[in-house]
Formats: structure tokens, C-alpha cells, sequence
């Protein structure tokens, strides 16, 4: 005779109790993988909102650097309802980012970021998929793979040139006065910026949305408010359960700026049409973005690491002489060129210890894990947050020694290959390290050598202690000023 299924099942039931304890508490009824590894440490934080209270600043890095003291380079925070995985190490870092890229390729954005990048529409900011994968194909052909960099090379020695000969002007009119560093710098950086993605300068143009703007106004509209917007925070970001409650303020004033960018960046397009080659695959909007992108990121990083460089040499006068003596080594009367920039160590050292110590990014934007992986020998389970710490990767005590001093003399280290762009982390790691680190390079470098050769730099009175940053990027709080002298 067959049992009734009532009475297999009451015979079942002592069997999935215990096989349901074997599987939650025992290591060996668990399935195999990385959820065998411990979790990662949690820093304490309080019910609901967790660890937002401790994360006031905008810009988190420094105090995730400090937690990492306590709590070793892999914790977790919450915010709100989300778990983000903090990485501080140079090693765990490119764990994340090169060896568990599969886990972890995809991007977690803000509201704000949402909208600014046309819900992902810009290679830094996609997710890694067939439109990446196009657009950034497009972005190095055109713009910052090194065939296109060669194409671009007389832009930039143009732009260094005007930067010199405004130095040199400004200095005739008032030997004494202090420069605004940065004035002189951006105006030139967004000029070539222009020419590369539009193929030329434009003074002015009229915007049918907006009105007529002039070339300031332009910077504004594609950099100056993108950077803030960015950092724009929206609550319903913490409590994506509560995305019901409007926010009314925080939206019109994000779409305002979208709007605005995409009305000028389609105007700019228009009056360039005949040049830019748009191919068959790119929407209109699609190209916008694209071409946008290539400005913002040149407008802004370049100029972060050119200035900070600029302070720590017109504070370290005896850095500044050494670069110099190493200028005029290889380069005798004439005026430094790209193909030098091989020859001129020093240059390269300091380049990259500034990229070190004033990490332009020092946050990578947002990833997400979308499978089970793990990261320093921690279990990080699908759907957390993944928050790679440039800053804390780049002062990390037991990688560099003594990080909080600005030492350029590090990077003469045989270990490091002079060509080698990925010394630090500041470019980020892997498939998705950055796709303008060359020319960030060629400019820098061009800038920093040009300006030391052709004068002596000194910081204005009081300007010592001015290291505060703002914004998306480690920016200069205050805009550099430096009291310059022209060598013969
Ligand atoms: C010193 C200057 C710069 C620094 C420190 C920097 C830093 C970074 C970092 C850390 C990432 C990686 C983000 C990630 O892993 O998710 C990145 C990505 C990227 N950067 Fe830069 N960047 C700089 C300059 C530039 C410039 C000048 C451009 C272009 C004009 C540029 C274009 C890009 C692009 C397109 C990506 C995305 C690459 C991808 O997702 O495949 N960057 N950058």
C-alpha cells in the first residue's frame, strides 16, 4: 500500500529543518563560493539612516580614509537604505576594478547624475554594454586615443603659447602683482577643449532657448554647473522606497541645467555640422553628450592637477629649481616639446606625484555588483554599492611612505617605467581606467615644464595654508596666486 502524501510530508518536515540549519549555520552546507568568506567589517552606524549622519561633507574621502584605520581597506557603510562597499587600498582597489570587473561593471547613479548624464549617456558613466563599448570606440578615434592626440598636438602647443605670451603681457603692465593662475589656465583649456570636440573656438553664439552667450557664459552652462549639479543631492537617493515624495526644487533646478547644456551643446553642433562626423549609429542627442563629455572632462581634471602642481613648485622653490636645471638639460635655450617629455624625469614625477597627493577623482563614481563576488578575501553579495576611495588608495599608509608629504623624488624609483601612465591610482584601473590619461599627460606636463621654464614662480603672501578643495574634483578652493618673474 502507498503512504498518503498527508503523511510523507509530516515525515519530511524533521528533514528540511535540518537541512535548512545544515545550510544557514554550517560552513559546508552552504553552496560553494564566495559566501564562504567572512562578510566585511560594518562601521556602526544608526538604524535607518546609518551612516549618513558621520558623512557630512559632499565629498566623503577623507573621512572613508580615516575609517579605514580603523576598520581595515574593505568596510561597509549604509546610507540610508543602500550598503556600499568602501575600498581603500591600492590592492584591493585593483581587485575590484580589474580582476572582479565582470561582478562589478555596471554603474550606480544618483538622481542628480541621472539626469546630467542623460541617463547614462556618456562613456564614463555607462554601464559596460554595446553603447559603451561604440561610444568610447568613437571618443578614442576622435579625440583621445594617441593617433588622435598626434592630430591635436598643434592645439595644444597653440594653447600653451597664448598662456605664456598672457603671462608675459600681464607681467610688462604690473611686474609685481600677483596672477590668478587659474583665470589665465581655464579660458585656454576650454578654447582647446572646444577646438578638439567642435573643431574650433567659439566667441560667442546665439542660443534660441537661452539667448546670446558669450564664451564665459558657455563654461558655465557645460562646466561650472555640471560640476556642481553633480554633487547635488537628492534625500531620495538614501530612501529609494520613498521616490514616491516629490522633490520639486532639487528637479527643476537639475533639469534647468540639463536643459540649458543640451540647448547650447545642440546650437554649438548645428553651426559645426558640416565638420563633425556624426556616423550612422549616434542620435543627435546621443552625439551631444558625446561631444560634450570630452569637454567637461578636459575643462575640469586637466586644470585641477595643473594648478595643484603649479602650487606645490611656487612653494618648493627648491623642487622648482631642480625641475628647471633638468629643463635646461635636455632641452638647452630651446622650448620643451612633447618628444622630451621622455627624457625629462623629473617632469614625468612630478606629474604623478601631484596626481598622487591632489587626486583629481577621488571618488570613482558609484559601481554596482549585479553577482556574488568578493573583494580582499570578503564575501560582497549582488546589489551592494561599490565605492572605490582614490584618495584613501593614494595616502595609504602601508603602500607609500610618508603619503602626506608632496615628494616627486618617489617616482624616480627604478621600479617605475617612465611611460607608465598608471603609477597611482588616480586614473582608476582596468577596462574603465581613464580614457584621457594621455592627454591629461601632454597637457600637464606641457603646461608645468613651459611655465617653469620661462619663469620663476613664488606663492603670494598668505597662500601657503590655502589647500581647501571644492566640488566634484579635488579643485583649489581658492584659485591659485603666485607672484612670477620671467627667466632670461
Ligand atoms: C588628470 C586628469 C584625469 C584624471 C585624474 C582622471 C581620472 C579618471 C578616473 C579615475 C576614471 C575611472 C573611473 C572608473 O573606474 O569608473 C576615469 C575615466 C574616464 N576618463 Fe578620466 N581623468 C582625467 C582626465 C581625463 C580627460 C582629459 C578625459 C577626456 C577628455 C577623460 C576621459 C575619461 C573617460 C572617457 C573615462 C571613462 C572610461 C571608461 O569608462 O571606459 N579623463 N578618469
Amino acid at each position: 500500500m502507498l503512504p498518503s502524501l498527508n503523511s510523507v510530508a509530516v515525515a519530511a518536515v524533521p528533514f528540511f529543518i535540518f537541512f535548512y540549519f545544515l545550510k544557514r549555520f554550517l560552513p559546508f552546507g552552504r553552496k560553494m563560493g564566495s559566501n564562504t568568506l567572512p562578510t566585511v567589517p560594518e562601521v556602526p552606524g544608526l538604524p535607518i539612516i546609518g551612516n549618513l549622519l558621520q558623512l557630512k561633507e559632499k565629498k566623503p574621502h577623507k573621512t572613508f580614509t580615516k575609517w579605514a584605520e580603523t576598520h581595515g581597506p574593505v568596510y561597509s557603510i549604509r546610507t540610508g537604505a543602500s550598503t556600499v562597499i568602501v575600498i581603500n587600498s591600492p590592492e584591493t582597489a585593483k581587485e575590484a576594478m580589474v580582476t572582479r570587473f565582470s561582478s562589478i561593471s555596471t554603474r550606480k547613479l544618483s538622481n542628480a547624475l541621472k539626469i546630467l548624464t542623460f541617463d547614462k549617456c556618456m562613456v564614463a558613466t555607462s554601464d559596460y554594454d554595446e553603447f559603451h563599448k561604440l561610444a568610447k570606440r568613437c571618443l578614442l578615434t576622435n579625440t583621445l586615443g594617441s593617433n588622435a592626440q598626434r592630430r591635436h598636438r598643434h592645439h595644444r602647443e597653440t594653447m600653451i603659447e597664448n598662456i605664456s605670451s598672457k603671462l608675459h603681457d600681464t607681467l610688462k603692465k604690473d611686474p609685481i602683482r600677483p596672477i590668478n593662475f587659474r583665470e589665465v589656465f581655464e579660458s585656454e583649456l576650454f578654447g582647446l577643449a572646444m577646438k578638439q570636440a567642435l573643431g574650433k573656438d567659439v566667441e560667442s553664439i546665439y542660443v534660441e532657448e537661452i539667448g546670446t552667450l558669450s564664451r564665459k557664459e558657455m563654461h558655465k552652462v557645460l562646466v561650472m554647473d555640471m560640476m556642481e549639479g553633480a554633487i547635488d543631492v537628492d534625500w531620495r537617493d538614501f530612501f529609494p522606497y520613498l521616490r514616491w515624495i516629490p522633490n520639486k526644487s532639487f528637479e527643476l533646478n537639475i533639469q534647468r541645467k540639463h536643459l540649458r547644456r543640451m540647448a547650447l551643446m545642440n546650437a554649438l553642433i548645428k553651426d559645426q555640422m558640416k565638420r563633425i562626423d556624426a556616423g550612422e549609429t549616434l542620435t543627435m542627442d546621443q552625439l551631444a553628450m558625446l561631444l560634450w563629455e570630452t569637454i567637461i572632462e578636459t575643462a575640469d581634471t586637466t586644470l585641477v592637477t595643473t594648478e595643484w602642481a603649479m602650487y606645490q613648485l611656487a612653494k618648493d622653490t627648491i623642487r622648482q629649481d631642480r625641475l628647471y636645471h633638468e629643463l635646461q638639460k635636455v632641452c638647452g635655450s630651446n622650448k620643451v616639446k612633447e618628444e622630451n617629455f621622455s627624457q625629462i624625469r623629473y617632469l614625468d614625477a612630478v606629474f604623478h606625484e601631484t596626481l598622487r597627493k591632489h587626486s583629481p577623482a577621488p571618488l570613482v563614481p558609484l559601481r554596482y555588483v549585479h553577482e556574488d563576488t568578493q573583494i580582499g578575501g570578503h564575501h560582497i553579495p549582488a546589489g551592494s554599492e561599490i565605492a572605490v576611495n582614490i584618495y584613501g588608495c593614494n595616502m595609504d599608509k602601508n603602500y607609500w611612505e610618508n603619503p602626506e608629504e608632496w615628494n616627486p623624488e618617489r617616482f624616480l624609483d627604478e621600479k617605475y617605467d617612465p611611460l607608465d601612465l598608471q603609477k597611482t591610482m588616480a586614473f582608476g584601473a582596468g577596462k574603465r581606467a581613464c580614457a584621457g590619461s594621455l592627454q591629461a599627460m601632454l597637457l600637464a606636463c606641457g603646461a608645468i615644464g613651459r611655465l617653469v621654464q620661462e619663469f620663476e614662480w613664488q606663492l603670494k603672501d598668505g597662500e601657503e595654508e590655502k589647500v581647501d578643495t571644492v566640488g566634484l574634483t579635488s579643485q583649489k578652493l581658492h584659485p591659485l596666486l603666485a607672484v612670477l618673474k620671467p627667466r632670461n
